[in-house]
């Protein structure tokens, strides 16, 4: 790690936005540097009382600068442009339930028979326990990409965790106990590159890049697209509307282990990727990430308090609870889901 940097990576430019008209999601904004100012957790804590019910909010001020976030961009961009044999080199273990690595394009059917076309790149967080090879372009940005996701995790999504916790009328604590930095989890940045595709390849495909689904971790982060495709559904029966995260601000999607531990009063966001618009769709889309999910030191057990009781949330029974970890909830899902699938179709290639 820290090797030394051969060359300057060229400056990521994000494509311009769509001009079609979209329907665009009614989506709260959260201004992270309330958190720091006299009074501010108190008007946050009352913000995402009021506003924050269908699982998706943006946040401003996460204090990274732009330059930072577009070196993420142009490191995703450089990792997707190594040889396959190379990225194959650092594939991750999936069918342990473990996506520390590559994650090869078409590992996933999208129907029956019918592979994705995406490809991905996990970098867990920077403890020993997540320890792995990795090519050397993410080994010369290692210090960069260590201080992004510390970020992310010990600053941002701490932040987050310690209001909701203060929501729900619990210690401060509560959620950051299950997700520090250095216990184990599976916790990462996520480097996504869906491969641009053609008119009759897309209608074969129903114009879906990623069915529907909820996140299965705490908190996604969703950075800077320019490449209008995200859709979130606010109740099953509501329409599609798009997420729009322009430069400065951020997606953050609530996932299952918070709507577990609050016994449904945190929703966890609904949400899909379709084709481009006609003014896109031609572009292949790269995306960044960072996912907060659950600790070895996570009960997997729903909470309880004044909060969630007068809101009708609160701890009616046990029958949900486990004997177990949030990391072994999250890693029997990654298994079951995407495993046997994963076996089956490209993990011959290596
Ligand atoms: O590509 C995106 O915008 C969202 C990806 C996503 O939903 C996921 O990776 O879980
Ligand atoms: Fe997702």
């Amino acid at each position: 790690m820290g090797a030394v940097k051969v060359k300057a990576l060229p400056k990521y430019e994000h494509p311009p936005e769509t001009r079609c008209p979209l329907k665009y999601a009614d989506v709260p904004t959260i201004d992270l540097a309330d958190y720091d100012r006299p009074g501010g957790r108190d008007r946050l804590v009352q913000q995402f009382r009021q506003h924050i019910h269908h699982g998706f909010f943006y946040i401003t001020n996460i204090g990274l600068s732009q330059e930072e976030i577009d070196l993420q961009f142009a490191i995703a961009k450089a990792f997707f442009e190594l040889p396959e044999e190379e990225r194959l080199r650092h594939r991750a273990p999936l069918e342990t339930g473990s996506y520390n690595g590559y994650r090869p394009l078409g590992a996933l059917s999208l129907f029956p028979g019918m592979q994705d076309t995406l490809e991905f790149y996990s970098i867990f967080k920077f403890i020993p326990q997540s320890e792995r090879s990795h090519p050397d372009i993410i080994r010369q940005y290692s210090r960069e990409i260590e201080g992004f996701s510390r970020h992310m995790h010990e600053i941002v999504s701490f932040k987050i965790l310690r209001v909701l916790a203060l929501v729900l009328e619990l210690p401060e604590d509560q959620f950051v106990n299950g997700n520090r930095y250095e216990d184990e989890c599976d916790s990462s940045i996520r480097y996504m590159l869906y491969h641009a595709r053609s008119q009759r390849e897309n209608q074969t495909f129903d114009n879906v890049y990623f069915r529907g689904h909820t996140d299965k971790g705490t908190l996604t982060f969703l950075f800077q697209q320019s490449i209008a495709a995200l859709q979130i559904q606010s109740t099953k029966e509501a329409e599609w509307e798009y997420l729009r995260i322009p430069a400065g601000s951020v997606a953050v999607n609530i996932a299952d282990t918070l709507q577990f531990l609050t016994n449904g009063y945190l929703k966890s966001g609904f949400h899909r990727v379709i084709a481009p618009q006609r003014d896109q769709v031609h572009l292949d889309r790269l995306a960044l990430l960072y996912f907060v999910r659950p600790t070895d030191k996570l009960p997997w057990k729903t909470l309880d308090s004044p909060f969630l009781r007068r809101s009708g949330y609160g701890k009616m029974s046990t029958e949900n609870d486990r004997d177990i970890t949030g990391l072994d909830w999250w890693r029997a899902g990654v298994k079951a889901r995407k495993g046997a699938n994963y076996m089956s179709s490209a993990a011959s290639t290596t």
